[in-house]
């Protein structure tokens, strides 16, 4: 492990050793060395870096050293914090070589233990963490003249300002790869799959630790994929208030992106929250049903927070993305300013009034986070405040947090100037075949090579006489970074992309924005990646007024809608007429269904009727914990054969039906939690057609009032191992203790839930498994993943329920005999039946082939169908004879 494994980092190493100013050199906060799983050939020769339009491009913005907190500082919280408003050109070069260092270093990894679970579980685990985490454990890497050597490294410690999170001395890489880690990696990559642990960028966690969302609120995140700020969210509005059987908040996570929408409900489902809707729209475009609109009287919105992570040029990621180095250009950051401005202007429309809006992307530069907060700030024209997270009363961004002010000030360099002065002095006219796009590109490319070649890159001298103004300039222009004053100067032909919010506020502007407010998050700071951060809250409506009716227009709506009510309620009858229903209370998804068309098209949503509700309340006791009837119009299919039931919390199903008063419409990816899948063998006859799905059973617990048993510490344990052991496989009830085997021969044939008797009062812990009582109970098994009870084991150890019990053997290897001879005999019956299936439709195609030639009366055709027949036909056709009636009667 470690070492270098190329010529050029070698190079690079040996010069950093013999004094070059360039390379990084170690100091006392710096003296992290390479760590092993460096991926030399992906990152940027350090040698360059010097010379790199990036750093050139921040060195001239002041980014280093703005903001610079002082060492005293740090541990403080950021209200009381002193920042260095001026920093001397002694602190921005310390400031550059300390940045220098860290890009150059792999990201260390960082992880994320579930929220949406009280104190005691986070305890248990965090023990668990520590047990694996505890030792330091040593590390090959390379030593500043090149050789190798080994350095000892803790391998994991909390941090301090975000709760239950933890970032490592070591990258992803050195987790995956190193022997003595080899436990703990597994130990992550479990329970990230079950949902207890979101493996998330340190920075990544700030935005919705800012937010300050709490547990009743409705959450639009608007980029959301691939989705991990959108899980960090999402498990706080999952938690079920005490008393309570659902979540009163949910997310709203939409992509512009479909397929990116797929990878965050992906990511989303390991949380089994049924308060998530996945949504696809531009951001910019999200739809607002008009009950939410401005209503004259102070209220807009309808979300209470909304998390715009806008897309961006992600130059803060270049630790992970060394490729960022080599693809940064500054235009790039003044092209998606506007739509970062539009996506964030429309979270701003949808948050309500006093609620809060956070800005984030992974880039450092000043045009896609302070111009973009200050154009919001000047649209939203005093409705809008920048907040100082500090005054958040649930803020969780704890001590030790480094975040510097956002800047006030910054200058406007472009990387387009000389190409379009090239270009509209009547250059590149020429009609050569070439796209003037492609010319454009050629003309920069010998533009950076003519003024590299001759003049070489400028190099920083990093002494403060050498930081000098005129060195900047030679540096920029070598760059191809031209200076705009005003927006005046900016030439028509990049105007299109460029908008004056890029440049700086005014100093009237400087003193109403508060951009002091906003958070930059600098990688050596913390050892991280760059980020920037700000909260905003929205004080006022900022749509026009909804316009009021006139008094004919309010009659007629009145009567229009008294007609469709009366309509409606006829409707309802009929509909429980034909369903023979009881007096439950009708779906109304019914309605919504019928209507949503757009919806339709992206997600099935089939609601559940009478029918097929009936014998699934009747089966599990299906009943509110709080007393109140239960709505069946909260569950649905997803495909219209209904093979599985979701649930939808009632504050979700009020959205849907808000929005299906609208004319445009949202486009739903995925919603609800998959609370029942259809039996596959419907044959049964067991009472009911739906069995638990486990990934809702957390949730549909509090609603069961029957087949939901007590299993004891051994006897989970022997359930939990046996079907371990032998996935699918019948356990023979006998290796159960006597009560139990009592309590499943009265339970009957079919679906169960067996429940961690000492952990019935903790149901966070999902310490339950979903299983299968068979005919006479006699035996059953588990209708779970391997994985997931894998989690679940490991779970019941942490929570000292957990024994290693003997299976009975001889019942086990009976059983697991049992399992393969039937698993052998439905393979042969497979067979046989995929067999006579082959044979049948090869038959159906000859017969096909054969009436595509012959035609229905046995005559052959030529030229037609087959594809013999195209290609003989088409060849007959070109000869002088090929008259298909010709062939017919000839035939
Ligand atoms: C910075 S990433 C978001 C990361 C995400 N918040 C997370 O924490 O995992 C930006 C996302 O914005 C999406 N995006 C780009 N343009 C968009 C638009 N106009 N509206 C909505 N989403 C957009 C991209 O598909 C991408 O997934």
């Amino acid at each position: 492990m470690g070492g270098f494994k190329n010529k050029n980092r070698k190079k690079a190493a040996r010069k950093a050793a013999a004094g070059d100013m360039s390379a990084p050199r170690p100091d006392a906060r710096d003296s992290q060395p390479r760590k092993a799983g460096y991926n030399a050939s992906a990152a940027y020769d350090k040698a360059l870096l010097k010379s790199d339009p990036m750093v050139a491009f921040y060195s001239s913005q002041g980014v280093f050293g703005h903001g610079l907190p002082s060492e005293r500082d740090e541990a403080r919280p950021l209200a009381r914090r002193s920042y260095s408003t001026s920093p001397t050109p002694g602190e921005r070069i310390e400031d550059r070589r300390r940045f220098l260092a860290h890009v150059v270093k792999p990201l260390n990894a960082s992880f994320r233990v579930t929220a949406n679970a009280p104190p005691e579980f986070y305890d248990a685990f965090s023990k668990r963490i520590a047990e694996f985490t505890g030792a330091p454990i040593e590390l090959a890497v390379d030593l500043p003249d090149g050789s190798a050597g080994t350095t000892t490294v803790q391998p994991a410690r909390a941090l301090p300002f975000i709760a239950r999170a933890y970032q490592l001395d070591v990258d992803r890489k050195t987790i995956r790869k190193h022997p003595s880690l080899d436990a703990f990696h597994k130990f992550l990559v479990l329970h990230t799959e079950i949902g207890d642990v979101t493996r998330q960028e340190t920075v990544s966690m700030v935005p919705p630790a800012c937010l300050d969302v709490r547990a009743e609120h409705a959450v639009l995140d608007m980029c959301a994929a691939p989705g991990s700020k959108t899980t960090q969210m999402l498990e706080v509005v999952s938690r079920v208030a005490p008393g309570s059987a659902e979540p009163a908040g949910f997310v709203v996570a939409n992509d512009v992106d479909m397929r990116r929408a797929c990878m965050l409900v992906h990511q989303c489902k390991r949380i089994n929250s049924c308060a998530l809707l996945v949504t696809n729209h531009p951001g910019q475009e999200f739809p607002m049903p008009s009950k939410y609109r401005n209503d004259g009287e102070g209220r807009e919105g309808m979300f209470d927070r909304v998390l715009c992570d806008v897309p961006c040029t992600g130059d803060g990621t270049v630790r992970k993305n060394p490729t960022v180095f080599k693809t940064w250009c500054a235009s790039q950051q003044i092209n998606i300013h506007h739509l970062q401005v539009q996506i964030a202007m429309r979270g701003v429309r949808l948050c309500k009034v006093g609620g809060l809006v956070c800005y984030s992307t992974c880039s450092m530069s000043p045009y896609e986070n302070e111009a973009s907060v200050a154009a919001l700030l000047r649209q939203c024209n005093g409705a809008l405040e920048v907040v100082d997270v500090n005054t958040l009363e649930g803020n969780v961004l704890g001590k030790g947090f480094v975040g510097r002010p956002g800047m006030t000030a910054w200058r406007v360099f472009d990387d387009r100037f000389a190409t379009v002065q090239h270009f509209t002095k009547g250059a590149g006219e020429e009609d050569d075949g070439k796209k003037t796009s492609e010319k454009k590109k050629e003309f920069k490319k010998a533009f950076l090579d003519k003024n590299r070649t001759n003049k070489g890159p400028p190099e920083y001298d990093d002494t403060e006489e050498g930081w000098t103004e005129e060195k900047h300039k030679e540096f920029r222009e070598a760059n191809n970074l031209f200076e705009y004053k005003s927006y005046d100067e900016v030439p028509s032909g990049i105007r299109g992309n460029m908008k004056p919010s890029v440049f700086p506020p005014t100093p009237e502007e400087v003193e109403k924005f508060n951009l002091h407010r906003c958070l930059r998050i600098l990688p050596q700071d913390q050892d991280t990646g760059g980020f920037f951060v700000t909260v905003l809250r929205k004080l006022a409506p900022i749509g026009s007024v909804k316009k009021k009716p006139t008094a004919e227009q309010a009659a007629a709506h009145e009567a229009a809608a008294a007609a469709a009510a009366e309509e409606e309620a006829a409707d309802s009858e009929d509909e429980l007429a034909n369903e023979g229903a009881g007096g439950q209370t009708v779906v109304n998804t019914q309605k919504l269904n019928a209507k949503n068309n757009q919806f339709k098209q992206n997600q099935q949503f089939v609601p559940c009727t009478e029918e097929m509700f009936k014998p699934i309340v009747d089966f599990y006791g299906i009943q509110a914990p709080d007393g109140r009837p239960y709505s069946r119009d909260q569950f649905f299919g997803r495909t219209e054969t209904v093979k599985s039931i979701s649930f939808l919390p009632r504050t979700l199903c009020d959205l849907m039906e808000a929005d299906l008063s609208d004319k445009r419409r949202m486009k739903v990816v995925h919603s609800g939690l998959q609370v029942f899948d259809r039996n596959t063998k419907t044959k049964l006859n067991v009472g009911c057609d739906y069995r638990l799905s486990f990934e809702g059973i957390g949730m549909l617990k509090p609603y069961m009032t029957k087949r939901v048993i007590m299993f004891n510490k051994t006897d989970m344990s022997v359930s939990v191992k046996h079907s371990s052991a032998a996935p699918g496989a019948q356990i023979d009830n006998r290796q159960f203790s006597e009560p139990l085997q009592a309590q499943l021969k009265e339970l009957g044939q079919g679906c169960f839930l067996a429940v961690a008797e000492d952990a019935k009062d903790r149901p966070w812990e999902k310490l339950l498994v979903v299983m299968w009582c068979n005919h006479m109970g006699l035996s059953s098994h588990a209708l779970v993943y391997k994985t997931d009870l894998e989690g679940i084991e490991s779970k019941l150890r942490a929570a000292s329920l957990w024994e290693d019990v003997e299976l009975n053997k001889e019942l086990f290897d009976a059983k697991v005999k049992e399992h393969d001879e039937k698993k052998a005999e439905n393979k042969k019956n497979m067979d046989e039946r995929t067999k006579i299936e082959r044979e049948a439709k090869a038959a159906e195609e000859a017969e096909k082939k054969d009436m595509a030639a012959y035609g229905p009366g046995g005559v052959k055709r030529e030229g037609e169908a087959t594809e013999e027949g195209v290609e003989g036909g088409a060849k007959k056709r070109s000869r002088k004879d090929d008259d298909p009636e010709d062939v017919i009667t000839s035939a």
